[in-house]
């Protein structure tokens, strides 16, 4: 006997910008549907007239999203469990669970993910000499506008459009070498934080690349106990979902956040009279 079941979509990851002028507001969700009702058919036989597609659910998240906006998770959980329900009959039951991340505004079009980023510090101690590598990982920051990514070349596996508008979003993880091994630490710290967020902020970015550059040299210039600064940025996609299938326009407003393969973006700045490194920063 067939016992109780479920199916649908999981996990649909939306990004929802809506664009009021030059100030933005975003939601950020991951988005679960699972129908139940008259589904014994495709179990016991394989016949699938009863059979929504989850692709259609996630394709209707994403509609839903762009024509209806998006407010609160409770409200556009609603207004998807009651359309499957009202327009499936074979449907009797829908739940749509929510997961809402939370974005703190940095600026008209720049935001830091809630949540704690992780404080790094390493210490290498011999009897010649000390050195002192403070860092940050997990500091999730996005940008969405100011950021482009065109004029790359393109061989026969290239398929990437070249965009002039785009969501940029990466996971900071930074260290930096201070030049001594005494100093206010807190201060530097909160310092060099905001040195390497105001540059990801206020850079109109031509890529990731740049970006880094910019929030590598911006904690040097802005602080003179370090050194050098190495950077790791995941490039966290934003895919623009097309909408055209259901006569909808998407003026990048409606957004897939990727999760995996992501871009990976490493580079160091260094002040160019600095010592160098005494020794590897990672063993
Ligand atoms: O800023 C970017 N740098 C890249 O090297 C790259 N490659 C890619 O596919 N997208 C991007 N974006």
């Amino acid at each position: 006997m067939l016992g109780p079941n479920r199916y649908g979509k999981a996990e649909t990851r939306l990004v929802r910008v809506s664009r009021d002028g030059d100030t933005h507001a975003l939601v950020d969700l991951n988005v679960s549907v699972a129908l139940s009702g008259d589904l014994a058919a495709t179990h016991l036989t394989g016949d699938n007239a009863g059979v929504l597609p989850t692709d259609t659910m996630k394709n209707t998240v994403y509609a839903f999203a762009k024509k209806h906006g998006v407010g609160e998770p409770e409200e556009f959980g609603l207004l998807l469990a009651r359309h499957f329900v009202a327009t499936q009959p074979q449907v009797k039951a829908a739940r749509v669970s929510i997961e809402s991340f939370g974005w703190q505004r940095l600026g008209p079009h720049s935001f830091a993910r809630k949540g704690d980023h992780t404080r790094l510090a390493s210490v290498l101690v011999t009897d010649e000499f000390e050195q002192v590598v403070s860092g940050v990982t997990g500091l999730v920051l996005l940008n969405s506008t100011a950021s482009e990514f065109r004029g790359f070349p393109r061989d026969e596996y290239t398929t990437l459009p070249e965009t002039t508008d785009r969501i940029l979003a990466t996971a900071v993880d930074a260290r930096w070498r201070h030049l001594s091994a005494s100093g206010d630490f807190a201060k530097s710290y909160a310092a060099a934080l905001d040195a390497l967020t105001s540059a990801f902020v206020n850079t109109y970015s031509s890529s990731l690349q740049q970006t880094l550059f910019s929030m590598g040299s911006h904690v040097l210039s802005q602080r003179p106990e370090i050194a050098e600064v190495r950077l790791a940025l995941p490039n966290k996609h934003h895919y623009l979902v097309d909408l055209s299938p259901f006569d909808l326009a998407n003026d990048n407003e409606v957004f897939i956040a990727g999760d995996r393969p992501y871009g990976l973006i490493e580079g160091t700045v260094t002040r160019d009279d600095a010592p160098p490194a005494a020794a590897e920063w990672y063993s």
